[in-house]
């Protein structure tokens, strides 16, 4: 039975939904990095929020872990890249808390417009500070949105409903969705210029850190308030606070600190600053709704191998998983088999699919291809890892369908360029479930690629097969299943025999050495 940890506080939906499906569940909360590594290597999914740093020490301590579950958007707590490296998913839930999130920078607006904590905190205190406190309407303001993505579009929408004016800066908008959102999309500093209100809705990347930058505060409309419910580090928290301090930045909500939890600041206590401790997706309705979206496709991930929402592996729903399971196998025998076969420098690897297999979602078979090849070479590589290995070391990956039938309703092929040539293999599902090789570098042979095997090349010439059954058996070599192949008559054959026993390196020069064989080889599957 797979064993998920929940390391952060989490709805009770997310235990039980993993128990319905089968999945033991212990909930530890709290811990810190060093009692997590003492646990973690116990466990085959971990389900987290964002207070869990999943980081290349706690990926390596975790020696079954297969899956790391975000419930939430934001995955900059977890080292992707480690986790990718070591084939372990990584799968959040992108929309359960959109609505949630733009609604508090709503509120946010609401309260840097009419200084509510201060008319509140005024006012408990008995002052009855009316003339105090003079805030603006939002009705006809412009508002500008830096990311226009799920929770963007949300605000653009609030907004629009409030009357405002929404303009956006996002490359990745396009004219036609700012055009659907009511938003006129412009450059940042276009924005910058006529934003009477700014909110920030962007993940924390290497292009967006330090967007509201020192230079940029200072191109902003004086007077502007400004909201950050995405993310700490999009914006120079100093230069902010000497913004507010100048009075060019009329106001400031910080739900997101580039240091969390944000015990101290320079910016506590500033006046016309608000923050609040990271609740942007603290609503009961989003906590349930990413409780479960998490639970759930954790639990399909472990327990059927569907994969929904992951960030580093292609999704394969529940229902799709069954249907490629057998060409997954199949692509990994295939990959398997020309990454043992190979020599000379890899270029390129081709993956081509024809008649059934052409219809299927392809993500996942040139996964499984890659995962059978690299993995001859190490045994850490999988269907995760394995596309980004292939990256590392250069290979050209190339993807080609053809729905038209040729010889089989259903057929894979793998090519493989070296500086030696191109060359390829090919295989079949026979009743749609057993993967059958049928092709071997253009020789027609049918072999179930399976334990230990035996590859010979040989010319083709009368009493070769029983030269070499002999040979084996004195060698003591039982053989199971036999397959062979030929180009043309008297010319070059292929045999492929599993054998039920390793295939030993003397064993496979006592083969090379018999009249007639051009190569032997030892293959594994
Ligand atoms: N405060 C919270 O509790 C809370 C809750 C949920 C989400 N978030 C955070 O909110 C952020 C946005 O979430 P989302 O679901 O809308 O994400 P999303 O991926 O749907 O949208 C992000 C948008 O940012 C845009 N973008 C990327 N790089 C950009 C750049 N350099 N300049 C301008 N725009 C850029 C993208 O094109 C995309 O449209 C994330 O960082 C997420 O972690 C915070
Ligand atoms: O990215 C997110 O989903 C938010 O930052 C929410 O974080 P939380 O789950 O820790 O509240």
């Amino acid at each position: 039975m797979p064993k998920v940890l929940i390391s952060d506080k989490m709805d009770p939906k997310a235990a039980e939904i993993f128990r319905q499906r089968g999945v033991e569940v212990d909930e530890i909360t709290g811990r810190t990095p060093e009692e997590l590594k003492a646990i973690i290597g116990q466990y085959d999914g971990l389900a987290i929020r964002s207070s869990t740093k999943v980081t290349k020490e706690i990926l390596d301590a975790a020696t079954n872990l297969k899956v790391v579950g975000r419930a939430g958007i934001g995955v900059d707590n977890v080292d992707i890249p480690s986790a990718s490296a070591k084939g372990v998913v990584v799968m959040n839930t992108p929309f359960g808390n959109s609505i949630t999130t733009a609604e508090h920078a709503i509120a946010l607006m609401f309260a840097l417009a009419r200084d509510l904590p201060e008319a509140d905190k005024s006012t408990q205190a008995g002052k009855w500070e009316k003339n105090r406190f003079m805030g603006v309407e939002v009705t006809g303001k412009t508002l500008g949105l830096i990311g226009a993505g799920n929770i963007g579009s949300i605000v653009a929408d609030r907004a629009l409903g409030l009357k405002m004016k929404v303009i956006a800066y996002d490359p990745f908008l396009t004219p036609e969705r700012a055009l659907e959102m009511g938003v006129e999309k412009m450059t940042l500093d276009d924005l910058l210029l006529r934003a009477d209100f700014i909110t920030l809705h962007t993940p924390l990347t290497d292009q967006t850190r330090n967007i509201l930058s020192r230079e940029n505060l200072a191109k902003t409309k004086k007077g502007v308030r400004i909201v950050n419910c995405a993310r700490g580090g999009l914006i120079d928290e100093a230069a902010l606070k000497e913004g507010l301090d100048s009075g060019h930045i009329g106001g400031a909500a910080l739900d997101v600190f580039v240091t969390e939890p944000a015990k101290e600041s320079p910016l506590f206590g500033t006046p016309n600053f608000i923050s609040t401790p990271h609740l942007g997706a603290s609503t009961n309705e989003a906590q349930v709704n990413v409780a479960i979206q998490v639970a759930e496709q954790m639990a399909d991930f472990l327990v059927s191998g569907g994969v929904t929402n992951a960030l580093n592996v292609p999704s394969l729903s529940a229902e799709e998983a069954p249907r490629l399971k057998p060409y997954m196998a199949l692509a990994e025998k295939l990959g398997s088999l020309i990454g043992q076969l190979a020599h000379g420098e890899i270029a390129r690897v081709s993956i081509h699919s024809e008649g059934a297999a052409a219809e299927l979602n392809q993500k996942p078979i040139v996964s499984a291809v890659l995962a059978g090849f690299l993995r001859v070479h190490s045994d850490t590589v999988n269907m995760v890892n394995a596309p980004f290995l292939a990256k590392e070391r250069g290979m050209e990956v190339r993807e080609v369908r053809n729905e038209k039938e040729g010889d089989y309703h259903t057929l894979l092929r793998v090519s493989l360029k070296t500086d030696a040539g191109e060359r390829s293999v090919a295989g079949t599902l026979f009743s749609n479930a057993q993967p059958r090789l049928v092709e071997l570098f253009g020789i027609k042979v049918e072999a179930d690629l399976l334990g230990n095997m035996l590859y010979v090349v040989n010319e083709d010439a009368p009493g070769f097969i029983g030269r070499l059954g002999t040979s084996l058996g004195e060698d003591g070599v039982n053989i199971g299943t036999f397959h062979l192949g030929r180009r043309d008559t008297g010319g070059e054959a292929v045999l492929l025999l599993s054998v039920d026993d390793e295939v030993t390196p003397e064993l496979v020069a006592r083969v090379r050495a018999l009249p007639g064989v051009k190569t032997a080889m030892a293959l594994k599957f």
